[in-house]
């Protein structure tokens, strides 16, 4: 199987890593010419990688095509690409549902939502509609959320729109630290620590596999003493608005990935 790339940019080149990292058998990887900088870092570095001498040569020479290019733009150039039926086309654009981009290229699109952790082959990537090939596939780059609905797919394509604002949390405490005295690396590397041993718990919670599912309140309550610290500034957090600036958020992201674009 011939996987394309069209833009080169994050997501592509996380793919591709993981691809070539995994046992997935993939006979060629080809590349859009953009980002030239990437696409020539990664054909350097792996000999399954083509670079395509322009976008529409991608496509002629791709039997499964990932459309991963920026949402703003992605109508206008996939406008004027012809596709071939009997490829299999799956857009990771966050902002475009099935229909939309199936009527820009007229043509049965897939969707997908692969966060950069494929590069490691341990990424759950949820996928709407099914497909026995892309369920094989994200498998092999750490495992395929395969959802009934476009509207829970979309659900997960908010989730995995928090990556930005957790980094923001954990910077907004650093920069506060900083200004109170305390030395960036020390501060940053506390951070680090804690908030990857805090991952380290979760992860050990799912890899045994107890019946009872993960549970982020009493996670929440097991890190917070009663009376202590943690329960101070988790309560204080909540009181001053953290918890509705986040479902707010999470509401405008949801709903900016559903509305329809002008088609
Ligand atoms: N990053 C993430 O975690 C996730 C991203 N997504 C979605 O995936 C898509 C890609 O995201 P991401 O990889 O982060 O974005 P990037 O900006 O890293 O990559 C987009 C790439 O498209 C290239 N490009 C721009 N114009 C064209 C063109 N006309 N023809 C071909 N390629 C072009 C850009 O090249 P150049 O640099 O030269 O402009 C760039 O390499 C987006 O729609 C995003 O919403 C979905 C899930 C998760």
């Amino acid at each position: 199987m011939k996987i394309g790339f069209l833009g080169t940019g994050k997501i592509s080149a996380s793919m591709v890593d993981g691809l070539i990292r995994s046992k997935f058998d993939v006979s060629s990887v080809i590349v859009s010419p953009r980002n030239a900088q990437r696409a020539e870092q990664l054909s350097h570095n792996y000999n399954k990688v083509m670079i395509a001498e322009n976008n529409q040569e991608l496509l002629d020479a791709s039997d499964c095509v990932f459309l991963c290019l920026p949402n703003q733009i992605a109508k206008e150039v996939l406008h004027s690409l012809r596709f071939h039926p009997e490829q299999l086309v799956v857009s990771v654009l966050a902002m475009a549902k099935v229909a939309e981009v199936e009527e820009w290229i007229n043509h049965k699109v897939y969707r997908a939502v692969p966060l950069p952790f494929v590069a490691e082959c341990k990424n759950l990537t949820p996928i709407y509609p099914n497909h026995p090939f892309l369920r094989d596939l994200f498998d092999a780059l750490g495992g395929t959320l395969v959802l009934e609905a476009e509207e829970q797919f979309n659900l997960f394509m908010t989730a995995g729109s928090l990556m930005g604002v957790y980094c923001n949390f954990i910077e907004t405490a650093h920069q506060w630290f900083m200004t109170q005295g305390l030395k960036k690396q020390q501060s940053a590397d506390f951070l680090a620590m804690m908030f990857g041993n805090l991952t380290d718990e979760m992860r050990k919670i799912v890899a045994a596999k107890s019946s009872v599912s993960l549970d982020f309140a009493l996670l929440e309550k097991e890190f917070s003493t009663k009376g202590g610290t943690n329960e101070l500034l988790s309560n204080c957090f909540s009181h001053q608005g953290g918890r509705r600036a986040l479902t707010i958020a999470l509401e405008t992201t949801l709903q900016k990935i559903s509305a329809p674009k002008n088609t």
